[in-house]
């Protein structure tokens, strides 16, 4: 006799997939914030090619395997994680919904994951550590950082950081200058009104001062550089340093060279240089480079559990998502973000065990095809 019928796992009528998330959430955000959230830069090449270059590579699913035990735990930051994602850094989550950073922070405890913090966010790095710890004491934050003009208060948010136990610095690479976001000129994008920026020190009355693109040059350091500021970081603590914004070969070994933890492929969510590729075009180059002499994560475009199994296939270790927590966040706070991270993980774990991986060592570069010839980045 056939057994019941084994209900989907649905938490909510509305959303069944991030998509669903990314409609839902735009509807309710106002113009100039939904523009801010998700748009990239210049012609928004780079942010639709994040999601789209996903589709040409095929799995390769093995079949008549034993899966009842399919595990998706591993480990991240020094800490084993229910399944290999995490939310990115991004600023400004109290826009999306009162609860910002604290919310986040709340719900990757609660789904045993890992959490970078943004120096934008709006929330201090203790409440927004602590919000996690409650939930789950083993939980990790990455601190987020830019280089800064002013090193004295780089250093402060460093000791910050340390004093609540983050355990890494998201070095970010890829803005030393912000990129071209006409969404943000046309609209004159402005923090809202109440918003302030605690870890970076600047109340909701000094930020209204000036735009968005004006705030972060007065702030960020465009001399920065790999000789200058990974010593300098590496002299002052003790925290891992992984660079955030790598997208090739070359920048890999310069990481190796200076001796950091790991690399983060990134192009910001497509929200910086227009016409890079996209991240999961930009991994194979950085992960043959490697050679596995450093730690490599991803962002950028992962909107299933097919699209992390394609990136591990590829070799990440671990993935990272920034706007489908902002439209959790959007569409219903922190229970939007549960929901997020739910979905994820049940698509991740159908895929394993559809393509008969017991365990996340199992997804290897056997487990993916492409349906046209693909090379690596071609250089002309
Ligand atoms: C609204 C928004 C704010 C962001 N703020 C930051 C930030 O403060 N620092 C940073 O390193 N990256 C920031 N990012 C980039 C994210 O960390 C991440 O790289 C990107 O969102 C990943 O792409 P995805 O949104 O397609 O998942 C931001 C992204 C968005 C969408
Ligand atoms: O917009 C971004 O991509 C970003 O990095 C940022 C910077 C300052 C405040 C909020 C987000």
């Amino acid at each position: 006799m056939a057994g019941a019928p084994v209900p989907i796992p649905v938490a909510d009528d509305k959303i069944l997939c991030i998509d669903d998330l990314r409609r839902e959430a735009s509807k309710k955000l106002p113009t100039g914030v939904r523009e801010f959230y998700n748009s990239g830069s210049t012609d928004q090449i780079t942010i639709f090619e994040n999601t789209t270059a996903y589709a040409k590579y095929r799995v390769r699913p093995r079949v008549l395997l034993d899966v009842s035990k399919c595990d998706t735990s591993t480990s991240c930051l020094g800490r084993k994680v229910s399944f290999p994602l995490g939310v990115s850094p991004a600023g400004l989550q109290a826009m999306a919904h009162p609860d910002g950073e604290v919310a986040t922070s709340r719900a990757c405890a609660r789904k045993g994951i890992n959490m970078g913090i943004s120096s934008f966010a709006n929330y201090t790095v203790q409440e927004i550590r602590s919000a996690g710890l409650a939930a789950d004491p083993g939980m990790r934050h990455a601190m987020q950082m830019y280089t800064m003009k002013d090193r004295e208060l780089e250093l402060r948010i460093i000791r910050q950081a340390e004093a609540q136990g983050c355990t890494a610095i998201f070095l970010t690479a890829d803005s030393p200058v912000l990129g071209v976001r006409y969404n943000e000129w046309r609209n004159d994008f402005r923090t809202p009104d109440g918003l302030g920026f605690p870890i970076l020190e600047w109340d909701s009355e000094a930020i209204r001062k000036q735009s968005h693109d004006d705030s972060f040059v007065s702030f960020n350091d465009d001399a920065h550089n790999w000789t200058r500021d990974i010593p300098w970081l590496r002299s002052v603590t003790g925290m891992e340093i992984w660079i955030k914004g790598v997208l090739t070969a070359e920048d890999t070994l310069k990481a190796i060279e200076m001796g950091c933890d790991g690399i983060l492929v990134s192009n910001h969510g497509g929200r910086q240089l227009d016409g890079v590729p996209a991240t999961i075009d930009a991994l194979p180059e950085c992960v043959e480079a490697a050679n596995g002499r450093i730690r490599i994560h991803v962002d950028g475009g992962i909107r299933s559990g097919t699209d992390m199994f394609k990136a591990l296939a590829l070799g990440a270790e671990y993935c990272w998502v920034g706007r489908p927590a902002i439209w959790g966040l959007a569409y219903d706070g922190e229970k939007g973000v549960d929901l997020m991270l739910d979905t994820f993980y049940n698509e991740f774990k159908r895929c394993m065990q559809l393509t008969g991986c017991n365990s996340v060592k199992d997804i290897t570069k056997a487990c993916l095809g492409v349906v046209r010839p693909y090379g690596p980045l071609a250089r002309l």
